[in-house]
């Protein structure tokens, strides 16, 4: 390996603050650029940034990602979304890096009764959707090497997700309605995390023709927004808090700015073949950020719960992952 750091494009994103614990605790540099030092929506100068860095590998984990929003201002999302992440590209294939790029299950309609494969026919139903599918384009038009990986329904202990808003909810709500009719298949940050930067190691290293292209990848197993909430409340009850009740309701019964699919649960096989990855189960991800989120005791230094490390000692790398302090790097 090469003691050139990787660039994470994005820093107090979910997906960016799970990378950047990962790496500094398997002591891979790394050097995370938040929007402050590095804009996607005025990309002047990007370039020279980051040459001066002269990373090793770029992971754009970098988007606008707001869905509902995204539907009023469709011109900053496809600035972010397509033309920053084309920028990306465009450099790390003149500095001849490889580039992982995060794509989304919203670039699909919802129409197809099984899980989607990269073979399928995107048709995104919102902005967001539309301009993260422009993305996927103009990246791999700009880099051809590219890493295209598209997730779904993320979540963690950071940023805004549905896990976070249902754990809120509970504090104020003695009833929460939920949709029960749109399919996924939620997926631990921390999980994408760790295999983001496996295939980022091996992108460095390996012919690089292996890893290009587009593959889904998502937390394994699949559920509705409903029982989501529902495994949420159950995991939150387990530990002595206070959950309200639920009721499951249709996407009719809760209007949204966006329109979203009904189904967009993802196969996952084609980077188990090529990656030899696959990531955890939802529901035993679903565990552990929990645990961090509503664990038992007092929160010591390092946002830690008394008792979880004994706990969650024996436990796979993404959950050792958490307890690094991602650093001010
Ligand atoms: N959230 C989800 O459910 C899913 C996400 N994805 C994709 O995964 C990737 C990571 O998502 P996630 O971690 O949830 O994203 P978050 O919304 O948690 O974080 C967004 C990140 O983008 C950065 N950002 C936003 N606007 C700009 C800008 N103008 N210039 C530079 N950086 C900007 C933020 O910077 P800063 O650090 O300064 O705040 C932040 O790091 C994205 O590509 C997303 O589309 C795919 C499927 C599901
Ligand atoms: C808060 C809430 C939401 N919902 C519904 C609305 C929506 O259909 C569904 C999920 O709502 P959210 O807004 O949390 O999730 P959403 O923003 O749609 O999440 C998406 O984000 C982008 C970035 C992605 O790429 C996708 O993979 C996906 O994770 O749950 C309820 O039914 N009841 C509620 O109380
Ligand atoms: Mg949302």
């Amino acid at each position: 390996m090469t003691d050139r750091p990787i660039l994470i494009a994005g820093r107090n994103g979910q997906l960016a603050t799970c990378l950047r614990g990962l790496a500094a605790m398997r002591g891979l540099p790394a050097v995370a650029l938040g929007r402050r030092e590095l804009d996607l929506e005025n990309r002047e100068g990007i370039d020279k940034l980051i040459a001066s860095i002269a990373p090793s590998a770029i992971i754009n984990a970098a988007a606008y990602t707001a869905v509902d929003q995204a539907e009023s201002e469709a011109a900053k999302v496809f600035s972010i979304n397509r033309d920053g992440a084309a920028a990306l590209a465009d450099v790390a294939w003149q500095m001849n890096i490889p580039l992982i790029h995060l794509s989304t299950d919203y670039v699909f309609d919802g129409a197809k009764a099984d899980a989607y494969d990269e073979s399928d026919i995107p048709a995104p139903l919102n902005v967001y959707g539309a301009s993260k599918l422009a993305g996927e384009a103009a990246v791999l038009a700009a880099h051809p090497l590219a890493t295209v990986l598209r997730c779904s329904w993320l979540y963690s202990p950071y940023g805004s997700n549905f896990v976070r808003t249902m754990l809120r909810l509970c504090e104020t709500q003695p009833i929460v309605r939920v949709v029960r009719d749109q399919h996924g298949n939620p997926t631990y940050a921390f999980d994408l995390a760790e295999a983001v930067l496996r295939i980022a190691q091996r992108s460095v290293t390996d012919d690089r023709r292996a890893t290009a292209g587009i593959f889904h990848l998502a937390g394994q197993g699949e559920t509705n927004w409903h029982d989501f909430a529902q495994a949420i409340f159950h995991e939150r009850s387990r530990r002595g808090a206070r959950i309200p009740s639920i009721e499951a309701i249709t996407t009719e019964e809760f209007p949204t700015a966006a329109r979203r699919p009904r189904n967009s649960r993802l196969d996952s096989s084609k980077a188990e073949r090529v990656f030899g990855i696959r990531l955890a189960p939802w529901r035993h991800s679903l565990e552990a950020c929990l645990d961090r989120l509503v664990g038992e005791g007092e929160t010591d230094a390092e946002g830690n719960r008394a008792g979880w490390r004994q706990r969650n000692a024996p436990l796979s790398d993404h959950a050792r992952g958490q307890q690094a302090v991602a650093p001010d790097l």
